[in-house]
């Protein structure tokens, strides 16, 4: 941006909890309204049935940082594939693999470069630190283990184009035993720029246009109305305001679309419904919602006991020397790449994804080393939950207004399950996982079992493993991710260069406008978008000023 430039960011949230840096506490903040929008899909009878009738549960950010503040920190840039697709199928000319490498490079600073991974795929200066936790627990290597003696690779880098299939332990968002959000890596080294102004608790509830160009924004801020327009203050610089690029949305991918209804950009339907006067008769705005979506399967482990795992010892390794248990996310931090039936090998581009969870992070209550989960059942074995998941779902979902009251959530209808191929995938899913289950590292060494306060319903429609009872857990046990995109896309809503159609002066710089989520976890992704999209801001910048 010119030196003569002002930038104001409005945030909803306040400032990220100190605590939020601990990756031990990853699980903390979901459904915690401090920092969560504590979004909910609209019930469909079918899926997300062990959350009753309140539909799915979608955390998001609320916080300086957004989403990063919470997440599992995983640094996945997806394949080729993905972005090449973003060229074939939507016309996102300039977002070919080839075209946006440089933007991700841009975004790293990976710290294991020569030493586990390789140069050629990573950035080395940018502003996000990556790098593998501090720690593993032994539980991790051994699900690291178990896929090899199932036959599946075990690779050191899912970032590297030719191990793209396979296990692994993932490098992640953190430096020192601390998270690093988006916030805390590129927000904070500019919080001394004076012309960079941050107001928390600030909730923009809609732009303000004359004709088509936007001329200012309207936010809520402890219960009062604020304008801010496009005066003197905000575009000092004419070039700037010349140049109409006023208001970059990045409010991700279930408020960015809000934001634009509210403004009166959307399908003219909804509009009138909610008698919005509009500005843009755009029917993609919040259509085309994709997400990610798995199944749950619970085990236990007779070989070890169910303990809480955050006791006074992990509590002073971490203060005194930021190292052990609440460096990491656990097995968390393990995740695997296969392929389902439907997955394209020769175009090396992995369809399905794998989590772990358990040992949960759970405090002690006592401070007491090894204290068990359940005070009546000291014995009791591990719980842990393993997780198969489609990248490539093709059932679509969209979201609307609920009302034209800004400060109400939207409405969203993922529509998981609607197409049968997805369940095919999380059936073909669940046969590589059980590969895993049934290996002599789970069965013989930590004596696992299919968790019966789990599956007994389940087990009802078929035998365990049968496509009916996969069937019936991905209904019950849902697996939502959130890796929600789409709803602002490229071709769709967005051209090529991230400006709303139709418009003047509105970019989009968020997961809204990627028209499905790369083939992993999306975040370095969503951070090349915007460092993409800054790169265009400047550029464009630079040619008004030369004409
Ligand atoms: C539990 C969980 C685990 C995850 N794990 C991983 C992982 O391991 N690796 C990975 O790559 N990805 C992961 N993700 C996904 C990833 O975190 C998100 O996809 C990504 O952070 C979304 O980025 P975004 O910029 O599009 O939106 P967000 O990060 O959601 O940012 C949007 C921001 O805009 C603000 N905002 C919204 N509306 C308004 C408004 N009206 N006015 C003002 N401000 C507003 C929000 O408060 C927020 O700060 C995970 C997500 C979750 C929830």
């Amino acid at each position: 941006m010119p030196d003569s430039s002002t930038v104001l960011l409005l945030e909803a949230g306040g400032d990220e909890p100190i605590p939020s840096a601990v990756p031990g506490f990853y699980r903390s903040y979901w459904n915690n309204p401090e920092v969560d929008w504590m979004y909910r899909t609209q019930p469909q009878d079918d899926v997300c049935l062990d959350q009753g009738a309140e539909g799915c549960m979608w955390p998001r950010g609320k916080v300086l940082g957004g989403t990063s503040v919470l997440n599992g920190m995983m640094y996945h840039r997806g394949h080729k594939a993905d972005y090449d697709d973003w060229v074939r199928l939507y016309n996102a000319t300039g977002w070919s693999w080839d075209e946006v490498r440089e933007y991700f490079d841009r975004t790293e600073s990976n710290k294991q470069v020569g030493t586990l991974v390789k140069k050629e795929n990573h950035g080395t200066y940018g502003p996000m630190p990556i790098q593998h936790f501090k720690y593993q627990p032994q539980l991790g290597y051994d699900i690291l283990e178990a896929a090899r003696e199932a036959g599946f690779p075990v690779v050191s880098d899912m970032n590297d184009p030719n191990t793209a299939e396979g296990f692994t332990v993932a490098q992640a968002f953190n430096n020192n035993g601390s998270r690093y959000s988006t916030s805390r890596a590129y927000l904070r080294p500019a919080s001394r720029r004076a012309n960079l102004d941050v107001t928390l608790h600030a909730q923009v509830t809609k732009l303000l246009f004359n004709g088509d160009q936007v001329v200012g924004v309207v936010f809520v801020r402890n219960g009062q109305k604020h304008i801010v327009q496009a005066t003197k203050e905000v575009c000092e610089c004419i070039f700037y305001y010349n140049l109409n690029d006023k208001v970059i949305l990045s409010a991700g991918a279930l408020n960015t679309p809000q934001i634009l209804l509210l403004s009166g950009i959307g399908p003219k339907e909804t509009l009138l419904k909610h008698n919005i006067p509009i500005v843009a008769d755009l029917p993609q705005v919040g259509r085309n919602l994709r997400n990610h979506l798995g199944v749950n399967f619970y085990f236990l482990l007779e070989n070890d006991r169910n303990t809480r795992t955050l006791d006074w010892s992990a509590a002073t390794d971490y203060l005194l020397n930021r190292e052990g248990v609440m460096t990491s996310t656990g097995i968390t931090q393990v995740t695997g790449l296969l392929y389902s039936r439907f997955g394209d090998r020769l175009r090396q581009q992995p369809d399905l994804q794998f989590f772990f969870n358990g040992p949960y992070p759970e405090c002690s209550r006592t401070g007491t080393v090894a204290e068990p989960i359940s005070a009546y059942q000291p014995d009791a074995p591990r719980s842990i939950s393993f997780s198969g998941i489609a990248l490539l779902p093709r059932s679509v979902g969209y979201l609307t207004l609920r009302s034209s009251d800004p400060l109400e959530p939207p409405l969203f209808y993922p529509n998981y399950f609607d197409h049968p191929d997805d369940m095919q995938m999380l059936k073909d899913s669940a046969q590589h996982i059980r590969n895993i289950v049934e290996t002599n590292v789970f069965r013989n060494k930590w004596g696992i079992r299919s968790d019966p306060a789990y599956t007994s319903r389940c087990l009802r429609a078929g035998p365990e493993w049968s496509d009916e009872y996969v069937a019936c857990m991905a209904r019950q046990y849902t697996d939502p991710q959130n890796h929600q995109c789409g709803t602002a896309a490229l071709g769709l809503v967005v051209d090529p260069r991230l400006r709303v159609y139709n418009v003047k002066g509105v970019r989009v710089m968020d997961a809204s406008v990627m028209p499905f989520a790369p083939t992993g976890n999306p975040q370095a992704a969503i951070m090349m978008v915007a460092e993409k999209g800054v790169a265009m801001l400047k550029e464009d910048w630079a040619s008004f000023i030369r004409n």
